[in-house]
């Protein structure tokens, strides 16, 4: 297979997207604009954190809602195969919340972040580079719409519109105007090493089970270790990094938001290396509360709707549930697909 390039502000893009994201659900978002120093800066960063020492991140444990420091073998990404955790440990930044969001769940608790006198340019480093990933988040977000046959859908009220847009990002200025955290509507920048444990899938030990991602739209930078495979009709394929693209999937969301029209592809990590290996997928979803029902323009009398509504919100806690130790239970739940 040939994995498709969207360019991303080419007039092509969204006819590129189309595509993509029918035949695989995955692509190389090329032409994105994100600085190549800042991206390599918040590598610098977690591999500093990561090689603290253990008393120390463990200061930055995760809160309740996953934001700071996951431990190794912490989350496990495809119970029914794996006899462990993940292979791998994280670091969870999420963007702060607004007055009137502080009473929902995953919102009500501030980012964690390490000890500044420690690691004194972590946080704006990665605040920056969330910055500039929920720029490029919002703009694929409106590809995807017109990608689907609805142009402007996301524009309607209570879909992405909890955003207070920071003017473009520039390295140069990470130390004054990017490290105010900007708001967007909802998104998690994961930070993941892995560390140098070969996979062994026969034994049920692997760096990164197999999943779909569960929200809208994931934009992945990997350094240059190999190990994400997709399922691709039913064969492992391996995806290498591209120099100056971002792996670009769409998730179950956008499963739902598309009428199954787009595909939320089963991926992995495995590690046949022995080394560790850093990635840093950054998450972009919509409003916390927004209502996922299928586009009309991906509905008609013969193919109807094959999902009900759910907010996205709701679609997350019921996996942020399966999938982590450390999350509470206490939360309502909703059916899924
Ligand atoms: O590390 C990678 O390359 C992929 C990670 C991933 O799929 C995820 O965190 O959802
Ligand atoms: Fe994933």
């Amino acid at each position: 297979m040939r994995m498709p390039i969207v360019d991303c502000y080419s007039p092509q893009a969204a006819q590129q997207l189309r595509q993509a994201c029918m035949e695989v659900g995955f692509f190389y978002l090329r032409g994105h604009g994100v600085p190549r120093p800042l991206q390599q800066a918040v590598y610098r960063e977690m591999h500093r954190f990561f090689h603290l020492p253990p008393a120390e991140k463990a200061k930055a444990t995760a809160d309740k809602n996953m934001r700071g420091w996951a431990p190794l073998y912490e989350e496990t990404l495809d119970p029914e195969n794996q006899s462990k955790g993940d292979t791998k440990e994280a670091y969870h930044v999420c963007r702060d919340s607004l007055p009137d969001e502080a009473h929902l769940p995953l919102h009500d608790t501030t980012n964690v972040f390490p000890d500044p006198a420690v690691l004194p340019t972590f946080h704006p480093i990665t605040t920056a580079y969330f910055n500039a990933m929920s720029h490029v988040g919002l703009h694929v977000a409106h590809l995807f719409a017109a990608a689907a046959g609805s142009p402007g859908a996301f524009d309607a009220p209570g879909m992405f519109d909890r955003c207070v847009l920071p003017p473009r990002i520039s390295f140069d200025s990470l130390h004054t105007l990017d490290m105010i955290p900007f708001h967007f509507p909802m998104a998690v920048l994961r930070m993941l090493r892995y560390n140098a444990e070969p996979s062994d899938l026969a034994a049920g030990v692997i760096a990164c089970g197999a999943h779909s991602d569960f929200g809208l739209l994931t934009l992945l930078s990997t350094d240059e270790e190999p190990g994400l495979q997709i399922d691709y009709r039913g064969d492992w394929v391996d995806v290498p990094r591209v120099e100056n693209a971002f792996i670009v999937n769409v998730g179950d969301l956008a499963e739902r938001w598309t009428n199954g029209l787009f595909r939320s592809t089963r991926h992995r990590v495995v590690n046949t290396t022995g080394r560790e290996r850093y990635s840093i997928p950054f998450f972009f979803e919509p409003n916390f509360d927004c209502t996922v029902a299928c586009l009309p323009s991906c509905v008609s009398a013969s193919n109807p709707a094959k999902y009900s509504p759910i907010t996205a919100g709701t679609n997350l806690l019921n996996i942020y549930k399966t999938i982590h130790a450390n999350y509470p239970t206490d939360h309502d739940s909703v059916a899924l697909k």
